[in-house]
């Protein structure tokens, strides 16, 4: 049995934190991280508010994401050995095996033919005071210029979340500012008795 799993939330949410739990404690489990798709500097559009729009679902090459997760639907076995993940056999039977990919990033759920593709869906959010606290203390590969998470990341995200809230109707919010156990334990445990129901 082949089982995708959405790990989608805000900047800074802890999307990363619970993906990397997960992916130790299921079973032949492999991960694609949306911010691996995000196109090079100088492809970012720059908008009429002086900012690079990396905040938006152009800044990302989505066919290539989508394409990534064809190729472990096509091959959950071979997907995971070249990713470096031991493949255990579960049962007698290597088709009925379990097979999971976690798919996590801040624009999962805003791409129509990524959207249709997920068995599970988790969405994590945290107040704005927090985020913008948590960002302020992340590098990435191209930093933040002075005002970015306020001009453009903020409006952003409260944009994509009100068009996500219209397209998907099975996602499973979480509160971002529990902690780190605490949201494991809701979704490993969720995730355990989905599998069993199934
Ligand atoms: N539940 C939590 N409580 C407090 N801090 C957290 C929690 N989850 C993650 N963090 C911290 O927040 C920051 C961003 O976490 P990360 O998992 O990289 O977020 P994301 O992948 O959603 O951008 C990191 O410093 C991380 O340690
Ligand atoms: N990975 C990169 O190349 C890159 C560059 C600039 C900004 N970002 C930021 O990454 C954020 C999304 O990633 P997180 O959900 O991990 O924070 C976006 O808010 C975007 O502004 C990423």
């Amino acid at each position: 049995m082949k089982y995708i799993i959405g790990i989608g939330g805000v900047t800074n949410g802890g999307k990363t934190t619970l993906t990397n739990v997960l992916l130790k404690t299921l079973p032949n489990c492999c991960v694609i991280h949306q911010d691996d798709f995000f196109k090079p500097q100088d492809q970012i559009e720059v908008g009429e508010d002086g900012f690079r729009q990396w905040d938006v679902i152009e800044a990302l090459d989505m066919e290539a994401m989508v394409n990534t997760v064809k190729g472990w639907l096509e091959n959950p076995v071979k997907f995971a050995r070249s990713h470096g993940v031991t493949v255990s056999p579960l049962s007698e039977d290597p088709e009925r095996d379990t097979h999971i990919l976690l798919v996590e990033g801040f624009l999962i759920y805003n791409y129509k033919p990524l959207a249709e593709i997920y068995d599970k869906c988790y969405y994590i959010s945290i107040p704005y005071e927090e985020c913008k606290r948590r960002r302020s203390s992340r590098t990435y590969t191209v930093p933040d210029p002075p005002g970015l998470f306020d001009g453009h990341v903020w409006p952003m995200y409260l944009k994509h979340r009100k068009e996500m809230d219209n397209n998907c109707n099975a996602i499973v919010y979480l509160d971002g500012l529990k902690s780190k156990d605490e949201i494991y334990s809701q979704v490993f445990g969720n995730i355990q008795n989905t599998l069993l129901n199934s």
